[in-house]
């Protein structure tokens, strides 16, 4: 149900009698904005005007309700009135109490110039203004409003609040659909706001997330804690407050693929004005595009690639398998160690310290797996082959010859947990030193890939420059308690060495939550599949399929196919909201949430004894941890084995 026009008509009345009663001397444009701004209090909108306008250096208005809070300003502005505005309204409303311990993040107040030109930031015209009203915009319920509102009673200064209308229907007509009281219209409002609590955190923060986003760090510093903590949603609030304090192009990169669209379609709900500012790219994509730019065009053909590792590996089978008879543990030892790690001499091989792997190698063996390497490096360079490690470490290369024209003002790296050394030595080049320049945010326990490094190893000091966040918000209590039980295993870093916070310490925000689990046959599988998704508890929009291997993503997808079940592949998934159920590998979930998570794991019998099996057991263990904690509300973990248990 909307507004009736009348309610409307009657509204701006009012509103214009009030603006005019109160600012007997304002000029026609400003008028008219506050005017349509105080209309809007009777949909839960909460409106403080300056009674001093005009005001240099501030905005007009302030707006407050379930889309958030809004600085406004009617008329044109240069920059730097435009930011002294801002500058201003975040004084004002950062750290204002919302619930639960929360406050306002400064970043999160919207500056919006109405009718007026300033480049950069967010201008509506006039007759646009209902553009800040977008229903899908709405993440705050009227508890939360109602307190950041009492909040700014108590430190109004020369802010007079304009209370909410209650509007009247006409005298000779009866109340009927589309015409409504202000307390029905309110309740709309906010129902359709808590179908989003979760996304509160584009203007609440807790107090210790606040202080990362704007703290000044005078060298790269990291962002650290267990799943869940709003570490991303953190990374994203100080994108946008660097954006407004610095003059430069911004780069927020990962190691996956898809991540990077997802967080700038989030981005620009927390920061519409800042489209086109900050580059959402991961970085494999932003070295191909930058030795494009430089006329060095690298291109990875990953099928001749594979040939090239697998010939290399039919020639050291002998050696290599008497030490492990698994050929991916070896091309692990390539991709995530020797060209990970960026080792051009044996000799640098000889002393490096192979952190994440669990099979020590003695001289004789390394000398072997290094032959192996060579011969691997030999097909490649036979073939003029490169690598995914060789894009980097070409762009590495380039980047030291000639620095970029213009250079990042700052590199927001999240995931970097995957990210290999040769990397991360990249992004440190690219973001080059000076203050603020280079965010780093991971998890070591959510490593989905092997291997290690330290951030020292990478030339990144980080001393005194490591936050870390305790407060999970995505996952229930009893999600987060059921993933807890992964973390057993794994020893958790804090990227540098020294002992990380694990998922076990991490304090649930939520109460409630769901887990079921089902173990069963290959066979089974399909009709306990079907009967979940069946019974899902949330819109199957907002679920996702989440297994370990390819083979049970595709085995899952035909299942959910014959039974004329829509999926989207996570490998495709931009964050877009649609209603069919998302599916993928634990790889490409990573760093995303769901309401809902179905989990098909296959049981790993080749998992083995010994160093190289407890690795991959370690590695899986964090993989299911990555998988249950991607879950808000739900969880089914379905185990398939071959005989059900
Ligand atoms: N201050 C907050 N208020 C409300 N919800 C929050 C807050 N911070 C985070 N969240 C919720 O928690 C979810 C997880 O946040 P985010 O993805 O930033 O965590 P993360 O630490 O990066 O997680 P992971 O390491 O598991 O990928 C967000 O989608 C959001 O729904």
């Amino acid at each position: 149900m909307g507004i009736s026009a009348h309610a409307r008509r009657q509204a701006e009345r009012q509103a214009g009698e009030l603006v005019a009663a109160r600012l007997p001397d304002l000029g026609a444009p400003r008028r008219r904005v506050l005017t349509a701004l105080v209309a809007r209090t009777i949909e839960s909108w909460h409106v403080f005007v300056r009674d001093d306008l005009p005001a240099p250096g501030t905005a007009d208005a302030y707006l407050i309700g379930p889309g958030g809070v809004f600085a406004i300003t009617a008329g044109a502005l240069d920059d730097a009135a435009a930011r002294a505005a801002i500058r201003h309204a975040e004084d004002r409303f950062a750290g204002l109490p919302g619930l639960h311990g929360q406050v306002v993040s400064g970043s999160a107040v919207h500056f919006v110039i109405v009718g007026g030109e300033a480049a950069g930031h967010w201008q509506v015209p006039e007759a646009e203004l209902g553009k800040l009203f977008r229903r899908d915009a709405l993440h705050l319920d009227r508890r939360r409003v109602r307190a950041i509102v009492d909040g700014v009673d108590g430190v109004a200064g020369r802010l007079r609040g304009y209370a909410p209308f209650a509007v009247a229907p006409p005298r000779d007509t009866t109340v009927s659909e589309g015409l409504l009281d202000a307390e029905t219209l309110t309740e709309n409002e906010v129902e359709a706001a808590q179908h989003r609590p979760f996304d509160a955190w584009l203007t609440l923060l807790h107090p210790q997330q606040r202080a990362v986003v704007t703290r000044r760090y005078n060298g790269p510093a990291r962002i650290s804690g267990p799943a869940g903590t709003g570490k991303t949603v953190v990374a994203l609030h100080r994108l946008r407050h660097l954006a407004r304090t610095t003059t430069g192009p911004l780069l927020f990169t990962t190691f996956v693929r898809t991540l990077p669209l997802v967080h700038r379609a989030t981005f620009e709900r927390l920061a519409p004005e800042m489209t086109g500012r900050a580059e959402f790219t991961n970085l494999h994509a932003w070295a191909r595009a930058f030795l494009a730019s430089r006329g060095r065009a690298v291109e990875v053909d990953n099928g001749p690639v594979r040939t090239a590792l697998s010939k290399a590996w039919r020639a050291h089978r002998d050696e290599l398998g008497a030490i492990e008879p698994s050929n991916q543990y070896w091309e692990t030892e390539i991709d995530r160690v020797l060209k990970g790690r960026g080792i051009t001499t044996f000799d640098e091989y000889a002393r490096v310290y192979r952190k994440g792997r669990r099979i020590n190698l003695n001289a004789r063996q390394k000398a072997m797996v290094w032959r192996y390497f060579e011969t691997y490096q030999e097909n490649l360079a036979d073939k003029e082959l490169h690598d995914h490690n060789d894009l980097l470490a070409i762009a590495l290369g380039e980047l030291v010859r000639e620095p970029p024209e213009k250079p990042y003002a700052a590199v927001v790296v999240d995931e970097v947990q995957d990210i290999t050394l040769i990397g991360l030595r990249l992004l440190r080049q690219l973001a080059g030193d000076g203050p603020n320049r280079l965010l780093l945010v991971g998890d070591g326990q959510q490593q989905v890939y092997p291997g290690g490094w330290r951030l020292s190893d990478a030339g990144i000091p980080i001393q005194g420059r490591g936050e870390v966040l305790r407060l999970n918000y995505r996952n229930r209590v009893e999600v987060l308690t059921f993933a807890q039980r992964f973390d057993a295993m794994n020893h958790v870093d804090d990227l540098d060495g020294a002992a990380g916070v694990a998922l076990r310490d991490a304090e649930p925000a939520s109460e409630g939550g769901e887990v079921r689990s089902w173990r069963g046959t290959a066979a089974d599988l399909p009709a306990a599949l079907l009967s979940e998704v069946d019974k899902l508890p949330v819109p199957r929009g907002e679920a996702a399929v989440i297994a370990f291997h390819h083979r049970d993503v595709q085995r899952c997808t035909e299942i959910l196919r014959k039974a004329k079940i829509e999926t989207r592949s996570l490998d495709h998934f931009s964050g877009e909201s649609d209603d069919r159920l998302k599916i993928g590998t634990v790889h490409r979930a990573k760093g995303l949430d769901f309401r809902a998570v179905l989990v098909v794991q296959t049981t790993d019998p080749e998992h083995g004894d010994g160093d190289a099996g407890r690795e991959r057991r370690e590695l899986h263990d964090r993989q299911h941890l990555v998988a249950a904690t991607r879950a808000r509300d739900f969880v089914w973990w379905g185990l398939v084995g071959n005989t059900a248990g």
